[in-house]
């Protein structure tokens, strides 16, 4: 009996509780152990009244069912879930490096090969989500962990939609939110590929390409794509060029996945194995 044969009924008992992770709106996730196995796993716990409260049964029964389809090296494994009276409990892989926000925010900004790495392994993270028809919507540093070898891991997908046609939801915050989302209009999957420049932009400044004082001033810089480049840290026309060839309003004219990753900026930087050597 593994963690990952998912028919196996699991229960709290199984695990031994470590230390706190992380906390999110509607729960926290804590480092555990399955007892068994002694596999240590990420354990995060939902409490069912704040489910009920804000009515997010199915944006969670959605995550659980589109994370546990979910099988690639930098997409966090969703191995199984069980609840109890008061709580539901996700059992999920367990990320050694912590969150990619912190690194960005230790080093001020990464070098140009870091963020290409990273770029090419949430591209390829993508471009599979995208093929099993999933929409992510909400990438952004906080949703970024890394494992024990610095491995990109996208995590959270409780904003992902499971889409074959356009999507109206608002969601995510206001940085990383691609024109169409703003305007609250139709939207699909080029949304994750304005992310993608968004991200890209903050790995190699340190922060975000529309921040703003007030969320109006964001939304306003947006909507215009005020894109400008910061004379320092020095960054190289290849990053630039493909940062301006994702952060285009026009959604059906943004760069694709697969030409993201035949870039020549990715191409001379990107570590194939997404490990990059410090
Ligand atoms: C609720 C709630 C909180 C969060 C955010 N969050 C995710 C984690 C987390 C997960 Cl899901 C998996 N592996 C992790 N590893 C870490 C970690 C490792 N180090 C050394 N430091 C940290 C932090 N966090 C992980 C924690 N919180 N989502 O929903």
């Amino acid at each position: 009996q593994s963690l990952r044969s998912s028919k196996r009924q699991w229960s709290i008992s199984d695990f031994d509780i470590g230390k706190p992770l992380g906390k999110g709106k509607f729960g926290r996730v804590y480092l555990a152990r399955e007892i068994k196995s002694n596999y240590i796993i990420a354990l995060k716990v939902i409490f069912k009244e704040q489910i009920e409260k804000y009515r997010l049964h199915h944006q969670l029964r959605r995550e659980m069912e589109i994370q546990t389809g979910l099988r690639h090296p930098n997409v966090l494994r969703l191995y199984g879930w069980f609840h109890d009276a008061e709580r539901i409990f996700l059992i999920l892989e367990y990320a050694h490096g912590g969150e990619l926000y912190r690194q960005l925010r230790k080093l001020g900004h990464l070098s140009e090969r870091q963020a290409a790495t990273y770029i090419a392994s949430l591209t390829q993270a993508l471009a599979y989500c995208h093929e099993k028809d999933v929409i992510h919507r909400d990438i952004k540093p906080e949703n970024l962990l890394l494992d024990h070898e610095g491995r990109l891991k996208i995590a959270d997908f409780g904003w992902s939609v499971q889409s074959r046609s356009k999507r109206h939801t608002m969601c995510g915050t206001l940085d990383y939110l691609a024109p169409e989302m703003v305007e609250n209009k139709a939207h699909d999957y080029a949304v994750d590929n304005w992310t993608l420049g968004v991200l890209c932009y903050e790995f190699l400044y340190g922060v975000p390409p529309f921040e703003a004082e007030s969320q109006k001033d964001t939304f306003r810089r947006i909507m215009k794509v005020d894109l400008s480049f910061p004379s320092t840290p020095d960054v190289s026309a290849e990053a630039k060029n493909l940062i301006t060839r994702l952060l285009v309003k026009d959604s059906s004219k943004r760069l694709s996945l697969p030409k993201i990753l035949e870039h020549p900026w990715i191409v001379k930087n990107a570590d194939p194995m997404g490990i990059c050597p410090k």
